[in-house]
């Protein structure tokens, strides 16, 4: 499935990342304080070869052992005192920091249940897990590691150079040389590196696509043995995926590779100077002692440049990807214009007369991501379903019945034209308030991995109870949820895999007319059941379809026989409306339809 991949070119990684302050926001007096106390626990390790100097031209060069015990002493203690210092900054930033990702996880999870289904569409489910978590988690390191440490090493290095050339400017000026091929090595490896994590950032969430969809359909591979193909898949991908993680470790070696060779090649050529220098009494012992211990104290701040980069390229990719899809637009809801108070004592009532109802007007659609160049699927549709009537929907296979009744409930948007409800347009309808009135059930009855109750009573408003729930397994025949070792409350597994395809069809049915819906918009609802339950199920959908106006796709006959009308679909127009036996009649397409040899005709293609 196609999924929008954005470019790294034109990307400022800081910009990037600075997206994050929102969330950051929250627990910034946690964060600056933690990295401040990391600078000074960092500072304070550079005080330590200061106290060797101290050492080494006093205790030492006098030969005082109670000097050089203090010495030991005040270097214990500094010891000490960076180690508990870092501790504290540890636990300082540890706790809001799970805060910031559980929040952000909480917004990408509300955000995707608000996004269109045309987002759905287009976008791999494996893209939008990796998202939510691999993303997230490389951001919540990013944060606690280096987002503080470039800032602490930074400052560290600094300070570090400043006493370096305090000591001694020419070894100083010596230990500098690398700096400018260095900051030039880093410039060119976060472009490159920029690249190769994004890539393989997007090739995670195809890796997770792929596992995702085998795990769903393991009847299916099992079923057609298609195991060895699907494994043959998997292994290209994560071969795929194997080389970008290599090329990533091949540019991380080479910038660690020029990151440690350089400042190691200068401490050398300073360590044989310093050398000469103090032999020739141009340089005290104790000066040199602290000079290179501070090079050395530098080392793991310079060091860790490298991943410390990485680690940012990959938190700056990773944003990225959090926010294209927070980015996306949510379905919007219209302005609510304030309602005239209704007139005293009296309750709001559909309008009587032609606009009661569900009506469609003109109405035009075409996918979204459809050619520009195709036709509409829909490309003019009138219809008028009347207040408690039923309108059965037929028509051949692909002709867009499903597509049709998805846009009652809005969850794809007519290109032109309009539908309305009672003469209110649902364009103009908060989505909330639509949904409430209609309720679905569609062909493929998807159900939760939660129980059988809370699955049926989805469709119903909060205060809907037992009583509700078992008059709607009632109508939809599907009795048996009462029968299974918890009754109700029976946890149904992944997807209502545990339950046959007609047990979760009846109860997708339940829950559609749990919440005694004012228009109720069915997809094949029987599609699944034995000729028996189907009859049972009519006989019962009757008495709830007499209050309610529905639309019903229907492929057989019994379906159709549910409904007072039936409107034929056909080239993306309402071509006929009227009862099953008038159409048998006069429209010889609906009696090829009806008649069941088209089923076997479409199968046969
Ligand atoms: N998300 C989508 N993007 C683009 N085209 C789509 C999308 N969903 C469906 N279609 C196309 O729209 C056409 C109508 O599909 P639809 O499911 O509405 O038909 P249908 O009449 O309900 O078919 P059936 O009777 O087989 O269920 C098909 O050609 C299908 O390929």
């Amino acid at each position: 499935m196609a999924t929008t991949r954005a470019t790294t070119e034109d990307r400022s990684t800081v910009r990037t990342l600075l997206r994050l302050w929102p969330f950051v926001r929250p627990v910034r007096a946690r964060l600056f304080t933690a990295a401040f106390i990391a600078i000074v626990a960092s500072c304070t390790g550079l005080v330590i070869p200061l106290v060797l100097k101290w050492i080494v031209d006093g205790p030492v060069a006098h030969r005082d052992p109670a000097g050089v015990w203090l010495g030991a002493l005040y270097l214990l203690l500094l010891g000490i005192a960076e180690a508990v210092l870092f501790g504290v900054r540890r636990w300082l930033v540890a706790r809001p920091l799970s805060h910031v990702e559980a929040e952000m996880r909480a917004r990408l999870y509300g955000r995707l249940q608000r996004l269109p289904v045309a987002f759905h569409d287009r976008w791999a489910s494996g893209q939008l897990l990796s998202r939510g978590t691999t993303d997230l988690m490389l951001l919540r390191q990013f944060l606690a590691f280096p987002l503080t440490f470039l800032l602490v090493n930074g400052v560290t290095i600094l300070v570090g150079v400043m006493i370096m050339l305090l000591q001694d400017w020419t070894l100083g000026l010596i230990i500098l040389a690398p700096a400018i091929p260095v900051m030039w090595t880093c410039a060119v490896f976060e472009r490159r590196y920029a690249e190769v994590a994004r890539r393989a950032q997007d090739q995670v969430g195809d890796l997770t696509t792929v596992v995702e969809e085998s795990v769903l359909g393991i009847r299916v591979i099992k079923g057609f043995g298609r195991h060895r193909s699907q494994a043959r898949a998997f292994r290209a991908l994560s071969v795929t995926l194997r080389g970008t993680e290599l090329r990533k470790a091949r540019l991380l070696a080479s910038i660690w590779g020029v990151i440690v060779t350089l400042p190691e090649l200068a401490i050398g050529a300073a360590l044989v100077l310093g050398v000469a220098r103090v032999a020739s009494d141009a340089l005290s012992a104790g000066t040199l002692v602290a000079f290179l211990s501070t090079a050395l104290a530098l080392r793991w701040p310079v060091d860790s440049i490298g991943f410390l980069l990485a680690m940012s390229q990959e938190a700056a990719t990773a944003t990225e990807r959090y926010f294209e899809a927070l980015d996306e637009e949510p379905e919007a809801d219209p302005v609510p214009v304030p309602a005239a108070p209704p007139a005293h004592g009296r309750a709001t009532r559909p309008p009587i007369g032609g606009d009661a109802g569900l009506r469609f007007e003109h109405v035009r659609f075409r996918y979204p991501d459809a050619s520009p160049d195709s036709p509409p699927l829909l490309h003019r549709i009138d219809l008028h379903i009347r207040p408690g009537e039923s309108m059965a929907l037929v028509g051949a296979t692909g002709s867009g019945k499903t597509t049709l009744t998805a846009l009652v409930p809005r969850l794809h948007e007519v290109t032109s034209g309009r539908i309305t409800l009672d003469g209110v347009d649902i364009a103009a309808m908060p989505r909330e308030e639509l949904r409430a009135k209609v309720a679905v059930a569609f062909e493929e009855p998807t159900l939760f991995s939660t129980s059988i109750g809370e699955n049926v009573l989805m469709g119903a408003s909060a205060d809907a109870g037992a009583a509700d729930l078992d008059r709607a397994l009632a109508v939809a025949q599907a009795d048996f949820a009462h029968a299974l070792p918890q009754g109700t409350d029976t946890r149904v597994g992944e997807q209502g895999l545990s339950l046959s395809g007609g047990q979760r069809q009846r109860l997708a049915l339940a829950r559609a007319v749990v919440g005694t819906p004012q228009f109720l918009v069915l997809d094949d609802p029987l599609s699944a059941l034995d000729v028996h339950t189907e009859a049972a199920v009519e006989a019962a959908l009757r008495q709830v379809l007499a209050d309610t106006t529905a639309l019903i796709v229907a492929h057989r006959p019994s379906t159709v026989l549910l409904a007072d009308r039936v409107a034929l679909l056909s080239g993306g127009r309402i071509a006929a409306v009227g009862t099953h036996q008038e159409l048998l009649r006069t429209n010889a397409e609906y009696a090829h339809l009806m008649s069941g040899d088209s089923r076997d005709r479409e199968d046969s293609r």
